[in-house]
């Protein structure tokens, strides 16, 4: 059993056809019985080693085999000794599975009280396991068992999932109905499943553990929980002769009127990535020298620089752009070599069919390309809802790295970062901090920057840029306190991380 953070190299992550293949190959390895031993004696293990001193436990399971996981764990707890109540839920009708039988008879035996179809928790409990419904869940929950899913979010003490927080998609991180499992920790089974990562996954999942059950996971992956490596392969020394010259130009075009902030957040990060030379070009209006950066150089209309400028900077489009940035967009699609588009920059691409056919025809040319949609601007572009991009972000994030041949980083809680033809990677780190106005522009400016540092070398966009994503959501982490981490802060909290 191990604790899923930040893993230490890129993680496999799969889908439910692949979760259920490995499954069924496992279940078909061993004798019958088997699977849900390990499963249930690895979570008493787990939910004892978290709550050692609970007197009182509280196991709700499903009539499924995720169902069984928890009766087997409520067995081995009642055996150690614990006062366990197992609320069992199946409607009229249906019967639980043989395997969940099973273990139900053993708990009782073992002297756990069972209850049917009563969502009401028992008092004082304060270790309550949800094995109601794991990779088996079909439709939203309701009645009853919805009842006991409420009940399960209010115990206050250790709440562990069973391979999955019950209500949640474990493929797509998506939920479906009011009834979803809040637990403090999950602790799931074969493999990790890449919804309990992205989406709200990482908001109900608490603490992710795993148990592999031992069985080899040999089912390929359908995406990378993005390693530490990604972000210490960019971490090259700088050499003892190299110049600013070494380290490229950044070019940040952003910043309409009322919103120079944002451009100006956009540049400092860019700089502080380790860009050579940052050069600012504002969209409307003119800013006074940032006299607390005054390595930051600003110039008039820099997307109008020509091919030979153009071809050799690393350029951010978009930042609090508002109309202004689509203007922009034709030459810079046209001639910059490596271009970043954020915030309007993406919207101009929704809005003018011909703005996203000369971002497709870049990448024939070796002109590459990254865009940093959150949900709603990647949803513009998709010509769908924000909902509909959040009910499957993997699949949405491929789709728009397939159709507009360019690296894309869907923004949110467990960041997707895709490129074409290739496995997206799912971000671990980051959390509610970072939903401070600005730290998507900070975000964007140090792609920009670290890419200009980067332009000749041998890394894959796509690794480089999660590697950024990686460093802007651990700065969250290291944020200590309560609260928001404020863009410029976190632009000097990424630096002592980088
Ligand atoms: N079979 C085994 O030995 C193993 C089973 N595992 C566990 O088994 C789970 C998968 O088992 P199942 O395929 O039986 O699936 P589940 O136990 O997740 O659920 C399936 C059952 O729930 C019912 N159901 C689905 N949605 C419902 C809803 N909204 N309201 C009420 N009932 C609903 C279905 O009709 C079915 O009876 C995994 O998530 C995992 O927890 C794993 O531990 C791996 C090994
Ligand atoms: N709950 C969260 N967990 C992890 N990352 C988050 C969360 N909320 C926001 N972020 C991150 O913060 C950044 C916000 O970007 P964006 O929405 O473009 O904001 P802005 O336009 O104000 O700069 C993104 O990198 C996003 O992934």
């Amino acid at each position: 059993m191990q604790a899923i953070t930040v893993p230490d190299h890129d993680f496999p992550l799969h889908d439910l056809s692949a979760t259920r293949r490995l499954e069924q190959r496992a279940l078909a390895a061993v004798p019958p019985g088997t699977l849900v031993a390990r499963a249930g004696l690895s979570t008493a293990r787990l939910a004892l080693a978290l709550a050692p001193h609970a007197r009182h436990c509280w196991v709700l399971a499903g009539p499924g085999h995720n169902g069984a996981d928890a009766l087997e764990a409520a067995f081995h707890l009642a055996r150690s000794g614990r006062c366990v109540t197992a609320s069992v839920f199946a409607r009229d009708g249906q019967t639980i599975v043989p395997a969940a039988a099973q273990s139900l008879q053993r708990a009782r035996d073992a002297g756990a009280n069972i209850l049917l179809n009563d969502p009401a928790a028992p008092h004082g409990c304060a270790l309550a396991l949800d094995g109601l419904l794991g990779i088996g869940s079909a439709r939203p929950i309701e009645g009853a068992m919805a009842q006991a899913v409420h009940g399960f979010n209010a115990i206050e003490g250790t709440r562990l999932a069973v391979d999955v927080p019950s209500g949640l998609d474990a493929g797509t991180g998506a939920t479906a109905g009011a009834a979803v499992a809040q637990a403090t920790d999950t602790l799931t089974m074969l493999n990790l499943k890449a919804g309990l990562f992205t989406g709200v996954g990482r908001a109900h999942c608490g603490r992710i553990w795993l148990a592999p059950l031992d069985v080899q996971d040999d089912e390929p992956p359908q995406a990378w929980l993005a390693g530490r490596a990604l972000h210490m392969a960019m971490r090259t020394p700088r050499g003892h002769a190299q110049h600013k010259g070494s380290y490229g130009d950044a070019f940040i075009v952003a910043g309409a009127l009322g919103m120079h902030g944002a451009a100006l957040l956009a540049a400092r990060a860019a700089l502080s990535a380790g860009a050579g030379r940052v050069y600012l070009s504002l969209l409307e209006g003119s800013m006074p020298l940032d006299p607390t950066r005054p390595e930051l150089m600003q110039r008039d209309a820099l997307w109008n620089a020509g091919a030979e400028r153009l071809g050799t900077a690393t350029v951010l489009c978009g930042c609090g752009g508002g109309k202004a940035a689509a203007a922009t967009l034709p030459p810079l699609l046209e001639q910059a070599a490596r271009l970043v588009i954020d915030a309007d920059g993406l919207n101009a691409l929704a809005a003018d069919g011909s703005l996203a056919t000369a971002l497709r025809e870049r990448d024939g040319r070796g002109q590459a390309t990254v865009l940093t949609p959150h949900p709603l601007e990647a949803a513009r572009l998709l010509d769908c809802t924000a909902a509909q991009v959040q009910a499957d972000r993997l699949s949405a994030a491929q789709r728009l790295a397939d159709d507009l041949k360019a690296v894309v980083v869907l923004k949110g809680s467990g960041s997707v970062v895709a490129a074409p033809g290739a496995l997206p990677y799912v971000n671990a780190t980051g959390n509610a901090a970072l939903a401070s106005p600005g730290t998507g522009d900070v975000l964007a400016g140090w792609i920009t920057g670290q890419w200009s540092t980067h332009a000749g070398g041998g890394t894959s966009l796509q690794a480089l840029v999660a590697a950024t994503v990686q460093l802007h959501g651990a700065a969250a982490d290291a944020h200590a306190q309560h609260g928001p981490l404020l863009a410029l802060d976190l632009i000097g909290a990424m630096q002592r991380l980088a």
